[in-house]
């Protein structure tokens, strides 16, 4: 299980990540989204060690990542594919991490094999890599220790289609054993299909985490009319707060029937009402994270 507990980093006295609390459990997927600079890739650095706390705490089975003593057999890391030696071949980089964590050299064949990166691939420079290419490397080199836990920075990107439903059955099969996957992702889809559990953090904050399905049952009521601003004045008057995105739907935690009277009594007309349930992660994430998103698409 990992454990993120009141963790706050701040840079050059800006909270990067502030006082963000949530856990990643044992056979389950959790997914960790936000908006670009909300704070995703910084908590996953404290996670693993790579960047100090200001405040807070992570830990892996109640042990900081610095303080395993072999962390390579515990937990699977990939952040930045990018981030290999581009002046190594694939498998050297693979035997190297094998050698300094006590694993047969056998383990690589079986990883390279894994990730289907073909023997020719694997002699090649990671210089020459594609992206999709240096990603399976990555994911090789994190299955590499046989870990209970995998995180996961954008695993899918580069991935082909056919690599992006590889990577969905081996991290669902992990998990299906047991292990703990926290992985983020833009890929709304992606996470939408594959993870049990959400973690969403807009501007360094958690604005919603839970299971899957029940955070996307809590979405409330959509709404469409004409007059979408007026439907939303409508609804504030009535006491009922509401978002409006930039497809001109107007979402809102009253339920239908208590949207419907105050369009009537409004005397607007609606084009579409009903349960938000079904309408997908990236409509709950969107309106989740409005008040952080650059583009601003809900108001
Ligand atoms: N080393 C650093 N020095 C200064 N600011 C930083 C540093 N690392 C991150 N930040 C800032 O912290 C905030 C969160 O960045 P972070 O990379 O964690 O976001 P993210 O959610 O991973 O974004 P993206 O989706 O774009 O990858 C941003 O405002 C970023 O500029």
């Amino acid at each position: 299980m990992i454990t993120v507990e009141s963790l706050t980093r701040t840079y050059a006295g800006a909270a990067a990540v502030d006082d963000v609390s949530f856990t990643a459990r044992p056979g389950r997927v959790t997914g960790f989204l936000g908006p670009n600079g909300a704070g995703k890739s910084t908590t996953l650095r404290v996670v693993v060690g790579l960047t100090a706390p200001t405040s807070g705490s992570a830990t892996i089975d109640g042990v900081r990542f610095a303080d395993l003593p072999n962390p390579g057999r515990e937990v699977g890391v990939l952040l930045d594919a990018s981030a290999q030696h581009a002046g190594r071949t694939g498998r050297e980089i693979l035997a190297i991490a094998a050698a300094t964590m006590g694993l047969p050299g056998s383990r690589v064949a079986e990883m390279l094999e894994l990730v289907s990166l073909t023997p020719a691939e694997a002699r090649r420079r990671v210089r020459h890599y594609s992206l999709g290419m240096r990603q399976r490397l990555g994911i090789a080199a994190a299955l590499l220790g046989d870990p209970r836990v995998l995180i996961l920075d954008e695993p899918a990107n580069g991935l082909d289609p056919a690599g992006i439903r590889w990577m969905r059955d081996l991290l669902t099969d992990f998990a299906g054993r047991g292990g703990t996957v926290l992985l983020s992702s833009h890929l709304l889809h992606e996470i939408e299909v594959i993870a049990d559990d959400l973690v969403v953090i807009g501007g360094g904050r958690i604005v919603a985490s839970g299971a899957k399905e029940e955070l996307l049952a809590a979405a409330g009521t959509l709404a469409r009319s004409a007059a979408p601003r007026e439907l939303a004045h409508a609804l504030e008057l009535a006491g009922l707060p509401s978002t409006l995105a930039s497809d001109g739907s107007v979402r809102t935690d009253a339920d239908p029937a208590q949207v419907g009277a105050v369009a009537l009594a409004a005397g607007i007309a609606l084009t579409e009402l009903r349960s938000a349930e079904g309408a997908g992660l990236e409509d709950m994430f969107l309106s989740l994270t409005a008040a952080t998103q650059r583009e601003g698409v809900a108001a």
